[in-house]
């Protein structure tokens, strides 16, 4: 399906921008089709080329024997004429299915994307905007077996679940073929826990196998790729320095392969030492399930990679003596009880586990030291209200840019708003029917003031209280800008007022949380302490802040974490006119506790500094009851009067120079 006219294949790199570009102009039948035909074409550029590398195989084969009598520059012409023989053989083969475009390398960036599997990341919001939650769902399952600790994914998978239409089977790993090798693992380490050791050596056999077939694969793929790179191999001349130039590119090639077999897409720490990993656990597992034998023959492989590795020479050693023994004791009598001590044999695991344990520390050590820095261009200035007071800065919430401001609304103005939060709840909730975006143990009930306005307008609610729901939201910005200062105008981005109650009866041994720890304009990876600005993050978010109106349920703690999604650094209980803010980025990941008890109702509030972000629904809503834009006033202002030179010390917003794979400009409303 995805030849071009002349019946060849075409660079699938190409079909891919094409499908990124449709995406980002919101075309998404389009942007569906060229990510779908990128997808299917590098997977058929493989198959030809697994195809061309075998039918290759024996090209030139006549020339080989020649060789051993030949000497001196004969024998070099000979050579030659074989190494070309081959890549004639390939480049034929090539030639007969591939444009020539489509044979060539890809960038490294193009590489990265298929490698990490964010074209399944694109694809999952393209269908979900399609109204297909069935692939979208096959696409968000593929993205996040890659990326497993991807917080978003996880919810946006919890969200597909619970849509009409998509049952269990809908969630396929679609490159599954490519990653039996992981499935196998999984078992294996599963058989380990519990200690069904026949279980564990079958699947750890699997495994090795399955990594070996792949690691094939690599060598095939490389072999027919570097025929492919004329500039480094025709230059050579001689035999020796073509077939040089050759092995050093195909090294290259099969080093990195290689190297995604062991790291994609579960990220083993140190890619080298995959398969002797798998070969450790083998013997180990034979050894209990009483196969000596075969953990012997296991170490004598392990060793080929390690041979001097002092912990399984002496394994070996045990082995060997335990078997000989073994075989003395079943000519003499019964079986002897073969369970080892517990120290003996799993110490060398236990070595690799504590290498890999302080390489995680590394690791995390590393990412402390970034996680001081917020590059968000923000800095905090007063704030100039009546009544309103900082409760809570920088120190006092142990990290950068958050802040707690109280007596932000009234009692009255507080109580309004829970008014009409019941009455709009009761019409229907602005989740779009799904009642538990985060947990099945609440109900989450959405309202923006759009949808407050419409109702108004049908006389469900009462408009001066819609009003005050869009006023509120005013306030907020105005002191947010205020402490959080910028250069730039700030936008609302998006602002809904929601609800999370507890749902009686469900709360019992409830160990999970209200909100799950996340970062708001970027996707949370605790393990590595990274964040990435991806889809399906709101990349373009840059302040967040939450306004709450009540306090009279049970748990709902807002709090923030370190980088590891664990360490809590700071809670904040929600009451009455209570504002918290704070920059959306990295340094602020946060959550929320369980709703245990009641119903705990808040607006949330995030702002955009770009201008082209901003939250079109709010407009509207504006537009329809006539109401001036209170930032567009501002904006002008500004724009009167001189520019404010920079602080020293701070930095610009720097964002438009932050890695940025894929930013997605579309998404406007949550999934
Ligand atoms: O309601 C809260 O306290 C926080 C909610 C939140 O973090 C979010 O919606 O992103
Ligand atoms: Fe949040």
């Amino acid at each position: 399906a995805s030849t071009s006219v002349s019946g060849l294949l075409p660079p699938y790199d190409e079909l891919y921008y094409r499908g990124v570009r449709a995406y980002f102009t919101e075309d998404w039948e389009k942007a569906a089709e060229y990510v779908e035909l990128a997808i299917s074409t590098r997977e058929a550029l493989r198959k030809i080329r697994r195809k061309c590398h075998d039918e290759c195989l024996t090209a030139g084969d006549e020339i080989v024997s020649r060789l051993d009598t030949e000497k001196g520059s004969t024998w070099d012409l000979w050579a030659l004429d074989w190494i070309q023989q081959r890549a004639e053989c390939i480049r034929y083969c090539l030639n007969q299915a591939v444009t020539p475009a489509g044979q060539l390398p890809v960038s490294s960036d193009i590489e990265y994307e298929f490698g990490t599997r964010n074209a399944y990341n694109f694809l999952q919001l393209i269908y979900y905007q399609l109204g297909k939650p069935r692939k979208a769902a096959a696409a968000a399952y593929t993205f996040f077996m890659a990326n497993p600790s991807h917080l978003e994914m996880r919810n946006n998978i919890e969200k597909y679940r619970r849509m009409t239409g998509v049952t269990e089977d809908a969630f396929q790993d679609r490159e599954r073929e490519l990653e039996k090798h992981w499935e196998a693992y999984d078992a294996a380490v599963m058989a380990e826990s519990s200690s069904d050791w026949p279980r564990a050596v079958e699947k750890w056999k699997q495994c090795v196998n399955e990594t070996l077939k792949q690691t094939d694969e690599c060598q095939a793929q490389c072999v027919v790729a570097s025929q492919l790179l004329p500039e480094e191999t025709d230059k050579a001349e001689g035999a020796y320095e073509k077939a040089a130039a050759l092995s050093l590119a195909m090294l290259a090639c099969k080093q990195a392969c290689v190297g995604l077999v062991s790291t994609r897409p579960r990220r083993i720490s140190s890619q080298e030492d995959f398969l002797p990993l798998q070969l450790e656990h083998l013997h180990i597992a034979q050894f209990k399930a009483g196969d000596l034998k075969g953990a012997v023959q296991t170490l004598r492989s392990l060793l080929l990679f390690y041979p001097n590795d002092s912990e399984s020479l002496s394994n070996l050693q045990f082995y060997t003596e335990s078997l000989t023994s073994d075989a003395e004791a079943q000519e003499t009598g019964p079986l002897q009880d073969l369970w080892t001590p517990e120290d003996i044999v799993p110490e060398s695991l236990r070595e690799s586990w504590r290498a890999e344990r302080e390489q995680l520390n590394e690791k995390l050590k590393e990412g402390e030291k970034a996680l001081e820095v917020d590059d968000s261009g923000f800095y905090a200035g007063p704030v100039r209200l009546d009544g309103v007071t900082i409760t809570m800065d920088d120190e006092a919430l142990n990290g950068t840019n958050r802040v707690v401001l109280d007596g932000v609304l009234s009692q009255s103005e507080c109580d309004t708003v829970m008014r009409l939060a019941s009455t709009a709840a009761s019409v229907g909730d602005g989740y779009k029917g799904r009642r538990s975006p985060h947990t099945p143990h609440e109900k989450f009930e959405g309202l923006t003031v759009l949808r407050a306005f419409k109702l108004a307008q049908d006389g469900l609610v009462n408009q001066s209280d819609a009003k005050l729901l869009h006023e509120i939201g005013d306030r907020a910005r105005i002191l947010i800008h205020s402490y959080f200062r910028s250069h730039s105008a700030l936008y609302f981005s998006y602002t809904h007022l929601v609800c999370r109650s507890a749902i009686p009866g469900h709360q019992e041994g409830r160990l999970d949380l209200s909100h799950p720890v996340h970062v708001d304009n970027c996707i949370l990876e605790p393990e590595t302490r990274q964040c990435w600005r991806e889809a399906p993050a709101f990349t373009h978010r840059d302040l967040s802040a939450i306004l709450y109106l009540n306090e009279n349920f049970e748990g709902g703690e807002l709090f923030f974490t370190d980088r590891d999604a664990k360490t809590i650094t700071a809670r904040v209980r929600p009451s009455c006119g209570r504002l918290v803010a704070f920059t959306s980025g990295p340094v602020n990941p946060h959550g929320v506790t369980a709703v245990t008890e009641g119903r705990r109702c808040a607006l949330a509030l995030w702002f955009t500094t770009e201008k082209r972000h901003k939250d079109m629904e709010r407009e509207e809503a504006e537009v329809m009851l006539g109401i001036d834009k209170q930032e567009e006033k501002e904006e002008k202002a500004e724009s009167d009067s001189n520019p404010t030179p920079a602080r020293s010390g701070q930095s610009q917003t720097s964002k438009g120079r932050s890695k940025e794979r894929a930013r997605v400009s579309s998404v406007k409303d949550e999934l």
